[in-house]
């Protein structure tokens, strides 16, 4: 299955199904200058994946090195960042050369960016190994790391030239991560379709079970709406901000338990999505019945749905207030959320009481 993310300019595929880490060169080849990748991964994905992924390439004469990062959100921050460009470099990694980036939403994000700003910007590819990655970070170019003040503050908006989701990678993943990853393909359907949602809700068991069929359906269907958003809106002027449903409550979460395991960004987004329709239910704009509807989906997959669900003390409404100060969405100073008027039905508000944030978060 391919799925285009039809940019003027900056067009490309991205290509979902399993197996597809074995026919990786026929892919990589069109984008080829001369016979060589970079690729940056994660210490478990190198453990799992790389053999395969090296031996599909090299056995069709393309030499691949790796850079092997510790896994987890800490290395998505400045240090692994210039260590990631510093190796780039020593590399001779040139314009026209690719970097690929073989691993989950951390590997990604932090990759797509050492090569926004390699020699002013480096053509790279996706590899996603992750739900999350196969359904949200690995496309629409937003690229970054976390700093001191919070969750992708220093980035750049930079597209890959292709996208390889192979499915199949998918099986390998803990029951946690998977989860946290299929937090994204709820959001997808609450924002904007609300079939989808009730597909989820109806065969929630096939995809935890990781029915192939399952799982090439929510991958292909979740990048499809973003692509078709990320065309509309690349930069995030406007409807882009709806893929940011749940994610204010969501950043604020990440921010207060310290980017730690304590709460993956997906499981964050899942507690998030809760809070979004609470505050939508609060300010009459959806049905009262939407946040409990929205809650029984994630709970029967049992993901964390509640504040109560994160474990160990949160701080207070306020301080998660203010940690939201640094949302990207905010204009002037005043914040802005993703609510919505209904399940599939997001929209982005501009005024909304700051009494009502702190109510939701002092119930949820
Ligand atoms: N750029 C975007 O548009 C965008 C969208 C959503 C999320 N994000 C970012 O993505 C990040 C989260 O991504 P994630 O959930 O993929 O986390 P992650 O990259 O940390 O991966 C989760 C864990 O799974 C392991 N892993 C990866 N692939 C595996 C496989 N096939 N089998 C077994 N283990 C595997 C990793 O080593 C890691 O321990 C966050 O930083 C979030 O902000 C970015
Ligand atoms: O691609 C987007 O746009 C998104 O908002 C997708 C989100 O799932 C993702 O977590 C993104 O990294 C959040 O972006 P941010 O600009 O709010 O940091
Ligand atoms: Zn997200």
């Amino acid at each position: 299955m391919t799925v285009r993310v039809d940019l003027p300019g900056r067009a490309y595929d991205i290509e979902i199904g399993p197996g597809l880490i074995d026919r990786a060169a026929d892919h990589l080849r069109p984008h080829l200058r001369r016979p060589r990748v970079a690729v940056v991964t994660d210490a478990h994905v190198a453990a799992l994946h790389w053999p395969a992924f090296r031996d599909a390439l090299t056995r069709e004469g393309i030499e691949a090195e790796a850079l092997v990062l510790p896994p987890g959100e800490a290395t998505k921050g400045w240090g692994h960042l210039s260590r990631t460009v510093e190796w780039l470099l020593e590399r001779q990694v040139e314009r026209r050369d690719l970097v690929v980036a073989l691993g989950g939403g951390v590997i990604g994000d932090l990759a797509g960016f050492a090569a926004a700003i390699l020699r002013r910007g480096v053509r790279f590819v996706q590899v996603p190994t992750t739900l999350l990655a196969q359904v949200d970070s690995s496309v629409g170019g937003k690229t970054g790391i976390n700093t001191a003040h919070g969750k992708n503050l220093v980035g750049s908006f930079h597209q890959p030239v292709l996208v390889l989701a192979d499915t199949g990678l998918l099986g390998t993943l803990s029951e946690r991560d998977f989860l946290s990853g299929y937090g994204e393909v709820v959001k997808y359907g609450l924002l904007g379709d609300a079939a989808f949602f009730e597909w989820l809700e109806a065969n929630g068991s096939s995809v935890a079970t990781r029915a192939p069929g399952a799982l090439d359906r929510i991958v292909r269907r979740s990048c499809e709406m973003k692509a078709e958003i990320v065309v509309r809106d690349e930069t995030e002027e406007g409807d882009r901000a709806l893929l940011n449903l749940g994610h204010t409550f969501a950043h604020a979460l990440e921010a207060a338990t310290g980017y730690s395991d304590r709460l993956l960004h997906g499981e964050a987004v899942a507690v998030g999505l809760g809070l979004a329709f609470d505050l939508s239910a609060r300010l009459g704009l959806c049905p009262q019945e939407d946040p409990s509807r929205v809650r029984t989906h994630l709970q029967a997959m049992r993901m964390k749905a509640t504040l109560s669900d994160v474990p160990g003390d949160l701080p207070g409404a306020e301080e998660l207030v203010r940690l939201m100060g640094q949302d990207k969405k905010a204009v002037g100073g005043k914040l802005r959320f993703v609510l919505a008027r209904g399940i599939g039905r997001a929209f982005v508000a501009d005024d909304v009481p700051t009494g009502a944030v702190l109510e939701v978060l002092r119930n949820g």
